[in-house]
């Protein structure tokens, strides 16, 4: 980081002015990690769609316009991630989403079966199976206000953990359920808390401070609920012996304890030796944390922008009536064809994308137009402003679902709500089918009305786009 090298080809790109030796690293000090999202759609909106930030000889390299996305994000050999995804090791160590080079090539392989057609139309049952149980509990509330954001991720968590982990969260763990949900968000804020204070980015110094030990803390939390999941799926095998599937045999008719979860997949792995119990413990934190909260978020921006769209929800509900009829049963077919449904959960995902920023440490130089980006340069790629860019969606700020019926994207990489290119999201399919299933049903169900129309919450992006200030709806029973 204090390294000086001043002959670096970003360094004549704009951004916020930088003091000789320190670059912009008084400005990082400054920003309070609640408000990095702002900051940042500032920077956009002041310097364009290629700004720079320097801390010491560190330099941040920020893009939204759409070539760009592309030369970064479909670049086969810069798939390394940037230095604050380090902050998580202590908890998803070695899994998917930070692991890179040939470790993540063969953890890739291994986990890629787990979204195979016939693994998501075996969870269609459980997914909807979830769906009629929140049915029921919202009935319950009488069309009284709803805080979303606890109630929808309640809900992606047990999907996850019912359909990935092959376990049922029963209620004798509602209470470490909760305790797991509250140390994922701690674990958001401690990683925001470290990006903005660089002498925190020093492993040492962290672990020994106040907030480090907290860290350490809640990390035992979330470790410790991941390892209940992989014990009762153990136990369960073992009582299953004898009975397992494959993946090809894995279509309909199979009851729950004989269905294949992503985690016997990993079990299997290890007993060929191809993984160790530690590597199961990362890919299991891992897609907990990416399989429940990125949906819960996109289905509470969602069922809030639909509470103040009536004629939005009028037309899902027509075409659910005209696809499903009085059909109890939501098909994998009936889903892919909700057509002006999956326009609008796009539209949900353009406006509020659950993962707001990537970013990639840079392993080889690369051209972006005629600027050599050097080895060593952290580009952050910005999907939040890159969605909400008026040359690519007119009236960016308004929510409109037509715009993705029919019309030809203007430019292929304007859009990336799962990111694009080799290190894109593994579960983007399985997203698609939770997030078509649960709206499709609650609109079947409820008329869903805003408690104040027009209001929106205040975001903050730490690992991803949370509101700040609770979100409430009521839920009317059609
Ligand atoms: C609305 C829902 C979701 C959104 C918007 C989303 C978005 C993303 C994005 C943008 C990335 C790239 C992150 C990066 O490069 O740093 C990613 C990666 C990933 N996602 Fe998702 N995701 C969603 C749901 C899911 C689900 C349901 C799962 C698992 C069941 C999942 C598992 C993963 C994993 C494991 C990675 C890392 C993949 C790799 O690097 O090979 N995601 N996701």
């Amino acid at each position: 980081i204090f390294f000086r090298d001043d002959d670096n080809p970003v360094d004549k790109l704009p951004g916020p002015p930088r003091k000789p030796w320190i670059g912009n690293a008084w400005e990082l000090l400054q920003m309070p990690s609640d408000k990095l999202l702002d900051i940042l759609v500032d920077y956009t909106n002041t310097y364009g769609d290629r700004y720079v930030f320097k801390v010491f000889s560190l330099r941040v390299l920020h893009i939204s316009g759409p070539p760009d996305v592309e030369t970064v994000l479909s670049h086969s050999k810069n798939i390394k991630k940037s230095a604050p995804y380090d902050f998580l090791k202590g908890w998803l160590g070695t899994g998917l989403l930070l692991s890179t080079g040939l470790h993540w090539h063969k953890r890739r392989k291994i986990l890629t079966p787990t979204f195979h057609f016939n693994i998501l139309k075996n969870f269609a049952h459980v997914i909807e199976e979830k769906t009629q149980d929140l049915v029921k509990m919202l009935k319950d509330k009488n069309g009284a206000d709803v805080s979303l954001m606890p109630t929808i991720s309640d809900f992606t968590l047990f999907t996850i953990c019912e359909t990935a982990m092959g376990t049922k969260l029963d209620d004798d763990k509602t209470s470490a359920t909760v305790d797991y949900k509250n140390a994922i968000l701690n674990i958001g804020m401690q990683m925001l808390a470290r990006i903005t204070r660089s002498w925190l980015h020093n492993d040492f110094i962290f672990n020994n401070s106040s907030r480090g030990k907290e860290f350490t803390k809640t990390l035992e939390v979330a470790r410790a609920f991941a390892d209940n999941v992989i014990m009762d799926r153990k136990a369960q095998r073992i009582q299953n012996k004898g009975e397992d599937i494959s993946i090809a045999d894995a279509s309909d008719g199979i009851g729950t304890k004989k269905r294949l979860a992503m985690l016997d997949l990993l079990l299997e792995a290890e007993e060929k030796g191809e993984i160790d119990m530690d590597g199961i413990r990362d890919e299991v934190n891992t897609f907990m944390f990416e399989g429940h909260d990125t949906t819960a978020l996109a289905l509470t921006f969602g069922l809030m922008l639909l509470a103040d769209h009536e004629d939005v929800q009028e037309r899902i509900y027509e075409e659910c009536q005209t696809i499903l009829g009085d059909s109890e049963h939501v098909t994998m077919s009936n889903l892919s064809d909700m057509k002006y449904l999956e326009a609008v959960i796009k539209e949900i995902l353009r406006l509020y994308p659950s993962v707001p920023f990537i970013g990639r440490e840079i392993t080889e130089d690369f051209k972006l137009g005629d600027i050599t980006v050097k080895k060593g340069t952290t580009v952050d790629v910005h999907i939040y402003e890159l969605h909400r860019r008026a040359d690519m969606f007119p009236e960016p700020e308004k929510f409109m679902p037509e715009r993705f019926l029919g019309t030809e994207m203007k430019h292929p990489y304007a859009y990336v709500p799962f990111s694009a290119g080799p290190r894109n999201c593994i579960g983007q399919r399985f997203a698609m089918q939770e997030m078509k299933t649960t709206l499709s049903e609650l609109v079947r169900h409820f008329k869903i009305v805003p408690k104040v129309k027009g209001a929106r919450p205040r975001i903050m992006a730490d690992l991803v786009l949370r509101p700040v200030d609770p979100i409430y709806v009521k839920f009317i029973p059609r």
